[in-house]
């Protein structure tokens, strides 16, 4: 069973998969092995080459049977029919990305994203299956339960519920 783990870059996905129960692809790590379309200067990163990396993936869930196989990347949604959208407050994004050393128009150009629910609107588009958690005031071992638990199928998380562009606080840049 095909999962992605999607979410704008900077929420937490990366630090979340390795504490899952369940095997994980790391999308970026594949597209770094070769499964890449030549480097994006606009987007300053390597653009993906989505065939491969669906045959890639059509391999690796070969290996594993019925169990979960999660997709992570933040455009893990293009490769699955039920994703999980993790999601950060814009400002907390903004102080991670700033940490990581991101340009100022690569911060602002995903906090942006973040502010107005992008990745969970192309999700809802293309996958038939939703979960969005909130993880701004969460442990990442919080967030691995949460996930775990929605994947059990013991806990909902349905989409819908975040509205950061409503919280006065927040600051686009
Ligand atoms: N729940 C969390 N609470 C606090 N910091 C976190 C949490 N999850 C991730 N981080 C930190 O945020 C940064 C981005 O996390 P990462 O997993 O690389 O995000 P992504 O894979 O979505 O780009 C890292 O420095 C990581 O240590």
């Amino acid at each position: 069973m095909r999962i992605a783990l999607t979410g704008t870059p900077g929420t937490g996905k990366t630090t979340v998969s390795g504490l899952l129960p369940f095997r994980v692809v790391n999308l970026n790590d594949l597209i770094r092995d070769g499964m890449s379309a030549g480097f994006d200067p606009e987007r300053e990163c390597l653009e993906a080459d989505m065939d491969a990396l669906e045959e890639k993936i059509e391999e690796i869930e070969r290996s594993c049977g019925d169990d979960v196989l999660i997709i992570e990347g933040h455009f893990a949604h293009h490769f699955a029919d039920e994703a999980i959208v993790l999601r950060l407050h814009p400002n907390v994004l903004r102080r991670r990305l700033e940490a990581r050393g991101y340009s100022a128009s690569k911060i602002r150009e995903n906090v942006e994203a973040e502010a107005i629910d992008l990745i969970l609107v192309e999700a809802l588009e293309l996958c038939s299956r939703v979960h969005e958690i909130d993880t701004t005031d969460l442990s990442p071992e919080e967030v691995a339960s949460i996930i775990t638990a929605i994947l059990k199928r013991e806990i909902e998380m349905p989409p819908g519920g975040i509205d950061w562009l409503g919280d006065p606080e927040i600051d686009l840049g």
